[in-house]
C-alpha cells in the first residue's frame, strides 16, 4: 500500500501528516501558513485549526513501511551517532536533525561509512571533516532525507551501516603531561631568545595539556637523549624535541631519537610546512621531533597530529602518507 490523501475531521487527525500548507489570514496583520505541508498534527494544533475554520483537513496517511521525513532523519542521525556518549541529537526542523557535540574534543568521522550511507537512495548525511577539533555545542553532522515520505527499508539499510562501526564520534582529550627538549647551541648559549617554548605552551594549552618543563640541550646527541629520558622517567605522556631536524651536520635530533631505541613511525611527512617532522614512540610514549617551521607557521604537520595524539590515537605510517593529498599549505 502507498501513502494516500484522506479527508479527516481535525479531532481525528492527531499523528497524521498535513498534505499541504494551511494558510491563516488575520486581516491587516498576517497572511501566511499556519502549518506547512508535512507538519505532523498534534493535540495542541486542534484549536488553532478550528479557529481558521478547518473542521476537516487533508492528511497524508503513511502506509506500512513508509516514514515521515522527520522520523527518517532522526533514525539516520541516531544510526550515525550509534550509542556514542558525546553526541546529542536536535529535534527535527524542516526535516533536518543535527548531531551536536556535548564536549570539547576531536571529531572522528569514518569517511567510508558516510559514503555508504549517502549511497542509500535519497538519504543525506553531511559531516564536518574528520579530525576537526570541535567545541561543546558545535554541530558536527546533519541528517535528512530528500522526499517527504521515505521508505523505512532504506532507513534500515542506513542503520545496518551504523551498526558495523561508529560513523561519527567526538573523542575527549586525555590529560597529558608534556616534556619539551629544545636543541640548538645558539639557544643554549643565549645567542638568540627561545621562541619554541611560548609557541608550544600555547598550542598545548589549547587542548588542556600540561607542560612539565622545558630543558635546553644544545646540539649534543647524548645530552638530547639524556633530557628525553629524564622526561620519560618523570612520567611524561608526550616528549617534544625542538629544532635540529634538517640536513646540517649539527642537526642531531632525528639521530638522537632513533638511536635511543625509539620506534620511528616516520622521519619526514608529505605536508608543507612540517615536512621534517619525526614521529616516534618510546615504550608507547610519543616522542616527536619538531622542525623550525612550527615556530612561525600556524598550521603544520605537528598541528595535524597533536590533537590526535592528545585524543589517544596512535599515529601510523599510513596517517603520515595520507597527508600528501591536500598537504601543500605553504612552503
Ligand atoms: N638543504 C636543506 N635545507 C633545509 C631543509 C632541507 O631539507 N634541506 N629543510 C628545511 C625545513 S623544511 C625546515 S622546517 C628548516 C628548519 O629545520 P630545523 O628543524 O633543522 O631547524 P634548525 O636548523 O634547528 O633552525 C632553523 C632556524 O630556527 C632557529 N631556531 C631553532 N630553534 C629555535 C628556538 N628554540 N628559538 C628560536 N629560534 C630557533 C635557528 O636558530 C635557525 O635560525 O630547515 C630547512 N632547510
Ligand atoms: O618542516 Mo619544514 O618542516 O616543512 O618548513
Amino acid at each position: 500500500m502507498k501513502s494516500k490523501l484522506r479527508e479527516v475531521h481535525v479531532q481525528d487527525a492527531v499523528g497524521l501528516v498535513l498534505a499541504h500548507d494551511l494558510t491563516q489570514v488575520i486581516p491587516g496583520k498576517y497572511k501566511g501558513p499556519l502549518f506547512r505541508k508535512g507538519h505532523v498534527i498534534s493535540e495542541k494544533d486542534i484549536e488553532p485549526l478550528l479557529d481558521i475554520g478547518k473542521a476537516h483537513i487533508y492528511v497524508m496517511e503513511l502506509a506500512e513501511g513508509e516514514l515521515h521525513e522527520n522520523d527518517a532523519a532522526e533514525r539516520i542521525a541516531r544510526a550515525a551517532a550509534g550509542d556514542h556518549p558525546h553526541l546529542e541529537m536536535t529535534s527535527p526542523k524542516e526535516g533536518k536533525v543535527n548531531l551536536v557535540s556535548s564536549i570539547d574534543g576531536l571529531l572522528r568521522v569514518r569517511a567510508e561509512a558516510v559514503a555508504a550511507i549517502n549511497q542509500v537512495e535519497h538519504a543525506v548525511l553531511s559531516t564536518l571533516r574528520t579530525y576537526t577539533p570541535v567545541r561543546k555545542g558545535d554541530i558536527v553532522a546533519a541528517a535528512r532525507v530528500v522526499p517527504l515520505i521515505y521508505p523505512e527499508e532504506r532507513v534500515m539499510q542506513v542503520e545496518a551501516i551504523g551498526r558495523r562501526s561508529p560513523v561519527v564520534e567526538v573523542l575527549p582529550y586525555q590529560s597529558c603531561r608534556v616534556g619539551i627538549v629544545t636543541t640548538g647551541s645558539e639557544v643554549l648559549h643565549g645567542r638568540i631568545e627561545d621562541k619554541f617554548g611560548p609557541v608550544l605552551r600555547e598550542k598545548l594549552g589549547a587542548f588542556g595539556a600540561e607542560v612539565i618543563s622545558q630543558t635546553f640541550s644544545g646540539d649534543d646527541r647524548e645530552r638530547i637523549q639524556q633530557q628525553i629520558r629524564s622526561f620519560l622517567e618523570q612520567g611524561a605522556d608526550l616528549v617534544l624535541v625542538t629544532g635540529g631536524m634538517s640536513v646540517d651536520p649539527d642537526d642531531r635530533t632525528p639521530g638522537a631519537i632513533a638511536s635511543m631505541g625509539a620506534e620511528v613511525v616516520s622521519y619526514g611527512t608529505p605536508m608543507l610546512p612540517g615536512s621534517m617532522l619525526m614521529v616516534a614512540y618510546y615504550r608507547g610514549v610519543p616522542v616527536l621531533g619538531l622542525p623550525g617551521c612550527v615556530i612561525h607557521d600556524e598550521y603544520t604537520s605537528f598541528d595535524v597530529f597533536l590533537p590526535r595524539i592528545l585524543a589517544g590515537e596512535r599515529i601510523q605510517k599510513a596517517d603520515i602518507i595520507a597527508l600528501g593529498h591536500g598537504g601543500l599549505h605553504s612552503c
